[in-house]
């Protein structure tokens, strides 16, 4: 159903520069490879839905200001549409179809019942304040309607959002329930905090899935990672964890860039120290002891073994991948490659474990997390953790199948999953008899 207050639904347009270009070129090299039918490549070139809500909230000063809410709902053959909110000033409505394509190959590759949706505002979130947010968040919630619902489109956090953000769309949604059935649907969202029905470990789910994926690596290449050193852009929830846990593997941050600071430090950060002092300033690594500062731009250049890029999209490029002398990229942001850099990365011989799988334990969190609260069901870390890493195991053997099958690198093997997945499931239903 459409909330007639203040929507457009759109269909899709024509392709236009950035993430967006990317994500269709990826699928259209993928699609040639796997001769995928006609028919399916044209419904899954295009989005299902683009929603634009355009909402107005009163600020603490008592002015008003109407903001510009997205969601892109790309395909949802294998189930609801899932993917997460971004509150970012470069939220535009091709970020978000980019992002909502992703998240459809993701769950189709990692096996999950779901479709790919994504979306966010277009705001700088350091520029209000909490009770701000709190209403800003509530307004879109409200604008949203019932496009979004626990069966039919569900949300999770992304960049600038968090658990406290998800247990306010939640609370919002739930609100304009009949009482009867309010707290059934609080899996309309995933991310939310343990206590209002979150998962125990969605918070580090991700990282997980990141580290996990370069172990994989690592056993494949019989690569010790004790002693590796790594690089991360990004210090936010993916960023970090994904340091904490391959920290735990004995392998060494020695630098860290986030939007204030570029970080270095040969003999290693730690990411524990780190986080903590980034908690107490605004999230932010910048002022942080034991460490020089470097110019941003030489940030992908610094000598070390792993680098994971875990901020936004379009960060490794043409322009700087000369330098990059790392093994291996393990990409925990969704699209920081461009496909020009990929190109030559791999013709050096440099691995890069794609978005789609590298990132993908977050969302399979989030389904334990909507499976939990649709089964009134508690579980506990271990077995959580347990849950993502076999699932990434799996999926991680599907891409080298494929791979090896198409005798193509990795992205395209694990694009090749995905399709030949979504359209068995097309052929399946008979829509193509
Ligand atoms: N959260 C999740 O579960 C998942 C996230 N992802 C992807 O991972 C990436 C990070 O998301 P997440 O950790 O949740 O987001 P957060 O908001 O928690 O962290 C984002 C980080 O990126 C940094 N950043 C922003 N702009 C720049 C820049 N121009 N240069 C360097 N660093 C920058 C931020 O720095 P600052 O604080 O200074 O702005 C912050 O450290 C995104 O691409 C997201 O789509 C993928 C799968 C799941
Ligand atoms: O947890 C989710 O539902 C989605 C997370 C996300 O936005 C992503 O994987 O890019």
């Amino acid at each position: 159903m459409i909330n007639p207050i203040n929507m457009e639904v759109m269909k899709s347009a024509v392709p236009k520069k950035g993430m967006y270009e990317n994500v269709l070129r990826q699928f259209n090299e993928a699609a040639d490879i796997v001769k995928l039918d006609a028919g399916i490549r044209k419904i899954l070139m295009n989005t299902n839905n683009e929603i634009l809500v355009n909402f107005p909230v009163k600020l603490d000063d008592g002015t008003v200001e109407v903001f510009k809410g997205y969601r892109v709902q790309h395909n949802n053959a294998l189930g609801p549409y899932k993917g997460g909110l971004r509150y970012h000033p470069t939220v535009d409505i091709d970020a978000a179809r980019a992002l909502a394509i992703w998240m459809t190959w993701k769950s189709a590759l990692v096996g999950l019942p779901y479709g790919g949706g994504k979306g966010g505002i277009q705001i700088d979130p350091n520029q209000y304040s909490n009770s701000e947010l709190e209403r800003i968040t509530r307004r879109f919630t409200y604008a949203l309607g019932d496009n979004i619902g626990p069966d039919i489109d569900i949300p999770a956090p992304d960049v600038n959002t968090n658990a406290k953000i998800m247990a306010w769309i939640a609370d919002t949604y739930c609100s304009i329930k009949s009482p009867t059935v309010r707290q059934i649907n609080m899996h309309v969202v995933t991310g939310k905090p343990v206590g209002s029905g979150g998962l125990v470990g969605r918070d580090r789910a991700t990282g997980f899935g990141v580290v996990k994926n370069i172990k994989l690596w690592a056993a494949l290449n019989k690569v010790d990672l004790k002693g590796k050193t790594f690089i991360v852009q990004g210090f936010g929830n993916v960023g970090y964890w994904a340091s904490h846990f391959l920290a735990l593997e004995g392998a060494k941050l020695i630098a860290v860039q986030d939007a204030s600071a570029t970080l270095y430090n040969k003999e290693g950060l730690d990411p524990e120290a780190l986080n903590a002092h980034a908690t107490q300033n605004k999230g932010q690594v910048q002022g942080f002891e034991n460490a020089s500062v470097l110019e941003a731009q030489d940030f992908f250049g610094i000598e070390c073994d792993i680098i994971i890029p875990a901020a936004l999209g379009n960060q490794i490029t043409i322009e700087n991948c000369h330098e990059i002398k790392a093994q291996v990229i393990a990409e925990g942001a969704n699209g920081p490659t461009t496909i020009d850099a990929e190109r030559e990365l791999l013709s050096r011989g440099i691995t890069i474990i794609p978005d789609i799988l590298c990132n993908s334990g977050g969302v399979i969190g989030s389904y334990y997390e909507w499976l939990q609260n649709k089964r009134s069901e508690n579980w506990k870390l271990d077995t959580v953790l347990e849950m993502i890493a076999d699932k990434l195991e799996t999926a991680f053997q599907h891409m080298l199948e494929k791979s090896e099958e198409y005798k193509v690198n990795w992205r395209v093997g694990a694009y090749a999953v995905a399709l030949t997945k979504l359209e068995q499931t097309y052929k399946e239903r008979g829509v193509f008899p």
